[in-house]
């Protein structure tokens, strides 16, 4: 069964004139990893507000198409329930905090006291989750006097404590350093091993290419290119859309243009790696 299907859906915010989503048509599967990318503006986060449910129980606009969550007619969701089935990390920290939290063990175990876990088992998750996380020296520290970088760690924190089988994370990483953006892709990768289905929006195409099992591109509210991870990051096309493809397949395109063909284009450095080593193989051997 299709995780989220959108059939002819389009979308207006209100007292806009133009469409934020245009004759958006697309099935996600369960269970993939999705990496949603492309320009400014382009419609990502509003495919996030509305795989989430934001539209159109927050904003109102005009919705027209068909959208099915897990088979059924998103404005027949109880929107507590879909809460309950989706998690979004927002892509500002600064909205996700809840602000009335004192502190981050408070603000983590919010939603899990929504959903009735007992005491010890929420002591218990928060604590493992700030582990994972490396923020156990921030537990009792106040959420609003975080720095970008900390309150994006806790906001992802706040997300997978609830534990829902969909998570929609909004560029996660955007005040993280390298390392921190290491971390929570690892995390990331970690959730899709559980079985989770999860939609990331994000600029950083190489990890978008290490990570993502399938990616969909975006442009002026249309999916212009969906599909496995790597027949759509090879495609040269991609830079005639405003998204951009990773460098190894930069690379891989240059050499063939020299002349100097690899069996693929390669879409991560480990790829262009190998590809690079198994032709340098093949020409030494036919040298002798
Ligand atoms: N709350 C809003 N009210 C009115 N128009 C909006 C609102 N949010 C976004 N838009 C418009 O909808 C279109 C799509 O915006 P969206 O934020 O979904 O793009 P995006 O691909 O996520 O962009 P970015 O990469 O900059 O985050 C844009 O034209 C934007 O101006």
């Amino acid at each position: 069964m299709a995780c989220i299907e959108l059939k002819n859906v389009s979308y207006q915010y209100p007292l806009s004139k133009e469409k934020a989503l245009d004759d958006v048509n697309y099935k996600f599967e369960k269970g993939r990893f999705y990496g949603i990318i492309g320009e400014n503006g382009g419609g990502k986060t509003t495919l996030c507000n509305l795989i989430r449910g934001l539209i159109p129980q927050f904003y109102k606009g005009k919705l027209t198409g068909t959208v099915k969550i897990l088979g059924k007619e998103l404005r027949e969701w109880d929107p507590a329930e879909l809460s309950s089935k989706i998690g979004y990390v927002f892509q500002n920290p600064f909205t996700q905090i809840s602000g009335i939290k004192e502190t981050v063990f408070e603000e983590i175990a919010m939603g899990m006291e929504n959903m009735g876990v007992t005491k010890e088992q929420i002591i218990d998750q928060v604590v493992t989750i700030c582990q994972l996380l490396k923020i156990e020296d921030l537990i009792e520290k106040n959420p609003n006097e975080l720095s970008g970088g900390q309150r994006q760690r806790v906001a992802f924190a706040s997300i997978i404590a609830m534990n829902t089988d969909i998570l929609v994370i909004d560029e996660p990483t955007s005040q993280l350093d390298p390392q921190g953006t290491q971390d929570i892709f690892e995390i990331i990768r970690m959730l899709k091993k559980e079985g989770k289905t999860i939609f990331l929006v994000e600029h950083k195409i190489n990890l978008i290419a290490e990570y993502c099992d399938e990616v969909v591109v975006m442009e002026g509210g249309k999916i212009v290119f969906g599909g496995t991870a790597r027949g759509i990051l090879s495609n040269r096309d991609l830079e005639n859309h405003g998204a951009m493809i990773p460098e190894a397949a930069v690379l891989g395109h240059q050499l063939k243009e020299q002349g100097i063909e690899l069996d693929s284009i390669p879409i991560t450095t480990e790829e262009a790696v190998r590809l690079i080593k198994q032709r340098i193989g093949e020409e030494y051997g036919n040298r002798i």
